[in-house]
Order: structure tokens, then C-alpha cells, then sequence
């Protein structure tokens, strides 16, 4: 880890943007990105894989310390790819279901701390981007910049359902709106590492605000600070 390396943290509740946020923002910089939230999703998938049961802290401990996982910088206008196991789970890991048993299995102490390390061994030189629900809390304390995204969940819910209806996935809206508020009473409602701001968070509410307008609002926290 490079300690000097400066981190911008964006952490918020699933369908705030902050996955599409910042991956914009690090390919503008050139710096490295963070999806906290493939990790967990990750083991999740993993573990049903395995046969792992979602609640057995102790296996799920040893499979996120031994997790064989490669992410692949995106190019430009790609998506990053993820190898787990040798085989790339870029798509696989992105359906509600695994979003569901990810904060399932990050609500166990022994699960997060066994990602830790994993996740601070990302920030090096340039800089980095981190996403996920505590890079401001607790993984990165230190940033210079945390931003706490949010939307109402209404709008995180048409989101998704845009998102997956341009994949061609045949979802409801109301389905999904259900699936989120159950997945925000887990993340902020948990004894780790719950999802809640930093005390020196940013807090964007993006509901009313275009992907473009929350860059610019970044990019002007960014300026202020020197960052770019
Ligand atoms: N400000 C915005 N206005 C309209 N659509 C947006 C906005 N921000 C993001 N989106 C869209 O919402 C969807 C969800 O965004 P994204 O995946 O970045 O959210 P997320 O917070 O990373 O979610 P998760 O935590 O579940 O991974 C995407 O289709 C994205 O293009
Ligand atoms: N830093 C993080 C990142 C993610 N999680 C958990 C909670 C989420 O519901 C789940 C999936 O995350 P997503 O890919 O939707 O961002 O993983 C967490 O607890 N901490």
C-alpha cells in the first residue's frame, strides 16, 4: 500500500450512481478505481457456488482470504472485467440476487475483516477511487475527499429498472423498489460498519441531479481541495 497516494472515497446505498460516478471520475484522472461491492458480491457468489451457507461466518471468513480474483482495468467505454477462479463473472455478479446475498455475507465481522487488507492494498499512485459503504468510515479514514451519494429510493429503484431493461432482463419496478429498501435496511441497520456518512462527508443528493451535474459537483470539491 502507498500511503501517500490520496483516495476520494464515494460511498452511498445501492442505485445512488456511485459505481458509474466513479469510473468516470478515475478514467479522468488516470487514477485506479475500487468496487467494494464486486468483493462482497464476489463471495456471495462464490460461496453459493461452494455450497457455502450465506450465514456460516467461519467458512465464509477462509473463502474471502483465499478469494482467486483478478480485476482487469476497463478500456476506454468498458466495463472492468472480474476473473474469479480463472473465469470472468463481470455479468454474473451484477443480478439483484447476488446483490441480495453480498450484504448478506458484509454483515459478518469476520467476513469484512478478512476484505480489509484486500481493499486498502488498492490505493497506489496516481490515486484511487473507492465505492462501497464504508470507504469513508472505515477503510479509507484518511481521504482527502469522501462523498456521500444519495437518491430517493424511488429513483434508485427506476434506475435499476432502466438498467436491466436495456440488459433485457424482464423485472418490475415494484419488485425492485422492495429488493432496495430491504438491501438499505441491511446495509445502514447492521452492528460493522453500517452505511452511514463520514462525519467530513460531502453529501450529494443526486434525485434531481444528471449524471453530468454530480461530476461537476465532484470536480469542484476536487478543485477545492488541489486533487485535480
Ligand atoms: N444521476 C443519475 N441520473 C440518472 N441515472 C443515473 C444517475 N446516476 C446513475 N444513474 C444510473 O443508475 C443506474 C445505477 O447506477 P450505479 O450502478 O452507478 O449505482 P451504484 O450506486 O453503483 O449501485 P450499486 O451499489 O448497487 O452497485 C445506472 O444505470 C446508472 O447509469
Ligand atoms: N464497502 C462495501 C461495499 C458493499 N457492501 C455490501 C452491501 C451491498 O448491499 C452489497 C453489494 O454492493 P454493491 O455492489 O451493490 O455496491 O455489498 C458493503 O457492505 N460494503
Amino acid at each position: 500500500m502507498n500511503a501517500q497516494a490520496p483516495v476520494i472515497t464515494i460511498d452511498g446505498p445501492s442505485g445512488s450512481g456511485k459505481g458509474t460516478v466513479a469510473g468516470l471520475i478515475a478514467r479522468e484522472l488516470g487514477w485506479k478505481l475500487l468496487d467494494s461491492g464486486a468483493l462482497y458480491r464476489l463471495l456471495a457468489f462464490n460461496a453459493t457456488n461452494h455450497g457455502v451457507d450465506l450465514t456460516n461466518e467461519e467458512l465464509l471468513k477462509a473463502l474471502a482470504a483465499h478469494l482467486d480474483v483478478q480485476f482487469i482495468a476497463a478500456e476506454p467505454g468498458k466495463l472492468q472485467q472480474i476473473i474469479l477462479e480463472g473465469e470472468d463473472v463481470s455479468n454474473v455478479i451484477r443480478t439483484e440476487t447476488v446483490g441480495a446475498g453480498a450484504s448478506m455475507v458484509a454483515s459478518l465481522p469476520a467476513v469484512r475483516e478478512a476484505l480489509l487488507q484486500r481493499q486498502r492494498a488498492f490505493r497506489e499512485a496516481p490515486g484511487l477511487i473507492a465505492d462501497g459503504r464504508d470507504m469513508g468510515t472505515v477503510v479509507f479514514p484518511d481521504a482527502p475527499l469522501k462523498v456521500f451519494l444519495t437518491a430517493s429510493a424511488e429513483e434508485r429503484a427506476r434506475r435499476r429498472y432502466l438498467q436491466l431493461k436495456g440488459k433485457g432482463e424482464d423485472v418490475s419496478l415494484s419488485s425492485l423498489l422492495d429488493e432496495i429498501r430491504a438491501r438499505d435496511e441491511r446495509d445502514t441497520q447492521r452492528a460493522v460498519a453500517p452505511l452511514k456518512p463520514a462525519a467530513d462527508a460531502i453529501q450529494l443528493d443526486s434525485t434531481e441531479l444528471s449524471i453530468e451535474q454530480v461530476l461537476q459537483r465532484i470536480r469542484s470539491e476536487l478543485a477545492q481541495r488541489d486533487l485535480a
